[in-house]
């Protein structure tokens, strides 16, 4: 992949705006609904950039839950208008720059959650096409150690395993159990509480086959939630991180005074939910971990998927059973 990422840059380091066509291919749905509305189009519009955007050449993208959710209607009366791009997490070659746009150049490999709010107002033209556009606020220069399907995984996942994480002030010598560790998202927390704020202990929830997995990214203690049930936990911990929807159970194993954020499903108190926010400057922040191999993405091995297989990429995801991120590649 690292070899045809090069490949990638040099190809579309010779865009310019006179290259960049009108038209590109995408996955789109007129409607919500099941995979099945998912169609691929050869003749969708190429975004056209605002002051403070900049047009990406798509490498590389990556699926979410939100995406599934938000075809499934399931957050209708805040979305942008259908038809819809899917799509949140990018990878690609900046092709051009809006007129306000500082830190970024034609060129420049980036990486990014494309809709600031995930659930407000989500971009209508997202990161499962050709071509997007983005806010410069929102972008970060990708890592130089990881391709673009590694990059392309990491965007709205690590953005919310850090913002859980900040949103509970974790911080040096608590402890903290992540459900859900095998998980997108978890995968992420585990690295992040770990290796960035220094957790004294980690523990995490995941499948008999996927405890390595997570001990691997610096679980002290992997729980296998097929066979044990955390509310049984005679231990306690500062932080439970819910990346799965459990907190009436979470909340019977925190510390006095400890904390519970959870990702989805109901809350019950002292548990609280947040929907993630889209911001370069985390990326950014967490750059040199990555760079410095203390946070890696974790890419299912059933991928990358090919941009003709976007449907099949999601029936996967769909299932709930995906390991880290499912990420499509080449575009
Ligand atoms: N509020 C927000 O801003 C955000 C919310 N979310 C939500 O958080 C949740 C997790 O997102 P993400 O990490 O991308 O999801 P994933 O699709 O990556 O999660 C898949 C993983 O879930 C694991 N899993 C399934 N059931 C359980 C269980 N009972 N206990 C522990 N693990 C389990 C599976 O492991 P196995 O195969 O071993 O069962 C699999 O590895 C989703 O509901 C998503 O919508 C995500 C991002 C942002
Ligand atoms: C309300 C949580 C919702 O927001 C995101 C980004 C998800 O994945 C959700 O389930």
């Amino acid at each position: 992949i690292s070899a045809s990422s090069q490949s990638a840059s040099a190809a579309v380091n010779v865009a310019t705006n006179a290259s960049i066509p009108s038209e590109m291919k995408a996955w789109v749905y007129s409607e919500y609904g099941g995979v099945d509305v998912l169609k691929l189009e050869r003749n969708i519009a190429v975004p056209v950039v605002t002051d403070d955007q900049v047009l990406i050449k798509v490498v590389a993208a990556a699926l979410n839950p939100v995406d599934a959710k938000r075809r499934q209607g399931k957050f209708k009366a805040t979305d942008s208008p259908l038809p819809t791009v899917p799509g949140y997490d990018v990878a690609g070659v900046v092709v051009k720059v809006g007129s306000a746009v500082k830190d970024f150049k034609e060129g420049d490999e980036v990486y990014a959650n494309v809709s600031e709010k995930a659930l407000e107002g989500p971009k209508q033209s997202g990161s499962l096409a050709e071509y997007t556009a983005v806010e410069e606020k929102l972008l970060a220069l990708k890592p130089k150690n990881i391709d673009f399907a590694q990059a392309a995984g990491l965007p709205l996942a690590i953005e919310t395993a850090d913002e859980g994480l900040v949103r509970t002030e974790f911080s040096a010598g608590k402890s903290i159990l992540v459900l859900n560790g095998a998980g997108g998202v978890g995968s992420l927390a585990i690295q992040l509480a770990k290796h960035v704020y220094g957790a004294s202990k980690v523990a995490a929830t995941a499948s008999t086959g996927k405890l390595e997995l997570v001990r691997s990214l610096g679980a002290d203690l992997a729980i296998d939630y097929t066979k044990e049930n955390i509310e049984d936990l005679t231990e306690k911990f500062d932080v439970v991180f819910d990346a799965i929807g459990m907190c009436d159970k979470a909340v019977k194993v925190i510390k006095e005074g400890g904390k519970v954020v959870a990702l989805t499903g109901a809350v019950t108190p002292p548990g609280f939910r947040f929907v993630v926010t889209s911001n370069g400057e985390v990326l950014k922040k967490l750059n040199p971990y990555i760079e410095s191999g203390k946070v890696k993405p974790v890419v299912d091995p059933k991928g990358p998927f090919p941009f003709s297989r976007v449907a099949d990429a999601f029936s996967y995801l769909e299932t709930n059973h995906a390991t880290g991120k499912v990420v499509v590649y080449p575009i």
